[in-house]
């Protein structure tokens, strides 16, 4: 699949990872690499390098960095926080991809996933079979709850979902046609809670998540 963005967004903070084309050294060549946009902010990508069979793991995701939710990082826990969870809320929820990973574009119909669910064993796995040349896309809200910067969705796909800002916006429905991580489907599975028992008229422990949104499926 071949789109191109035309999209202007000013970039809010720059990553700790951020090549240019003059000073490029891709960081997995026999995997995939930069194609550099010729003109236009956000519409570079990144291209196979070889073949891969869907379902075969592309590459490990390591040498990450700690970060805070920016259009480059990448959700890797709940954000905010699941109220009565017991996990650290010391930990990182959002990662620094620090690789030419950075350059994976959203598609509401993605050929690869970024599986986040097991720290220590992160990969991005091919969802379809990729020839040499392909260009990666994952689905955004397949990671991110809240994006820090939503954006108009030129994907150009027949299940585009129009403006992306995240998985708080999209029904557990939809959600349920794509591969989502385990962080995503528990911020859902409590909005979807708090949304039916506040339509119920029950009180429910702890703070609610922002309501669900409609979108426009296949728009
Ligand atoms: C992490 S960057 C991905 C690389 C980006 N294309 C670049 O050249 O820097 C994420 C940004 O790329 C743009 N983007 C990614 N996928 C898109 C899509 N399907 N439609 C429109 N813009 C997209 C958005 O501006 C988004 O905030």
């Amino acid at each position: 699949m071949t789109f191109t963005l035309t999209t202007t967004l000013p970039r809010r903070s720059s990553p700790p990872y951020l090549p240019t084309k003059d000073s490029y050294s891709p960081t997995h060549p026999d995997c995939f690499r930069i194609q550099f946009a010729d003109e236009g902010e956000f519409n570079s990508c990144l291209k196979t390098e070889r073949a891969f069979a869907a379902g075969e793991t592309i590459t490990a995701i390591t040498n990450t960095l700690p970060g805070v939710k920016a259009y480059s990082s990448v959700q890797v826990l709940p954000d905010p926080p699941i109220p009565g969870s017991s996990q650290d809320p010391s930990k990182c929820r959002h990662i620094e991809l620090n690789s030419d990973l950075l350059y994976v574009n959203h598609s509401c119909d993605p050929n690869v996933a970024f599986d986040v669910r097991k720290e220590g064993n992160w990969e991005v796995r091919a969802l379809k079979d990729l020839p040499k040349g392909e260009i990666m896309t994952f689905a955004y809200f397949s990671t991110e709850w809240d994006m820090d910067q939503p954006f108009t969705c030129l994907c150009g796909s027949s299940k585009c979902l129009g403006t992306i800002r995240g998985a708080k916006d999209i029904p557990a429905e939809v959600l349920k046609t794509y591969f989502i991580n385990d962080h995503i489907l528990a911020l859902k599975s409590y909005q979807t809670q708090q949304t039916s028992a506040s339509k119920g008229g029950k009180a429910v422990k702890g703070a609610p998540l922002e309501q669900t949104a409609e979108v426009q499926v296949g728009a």
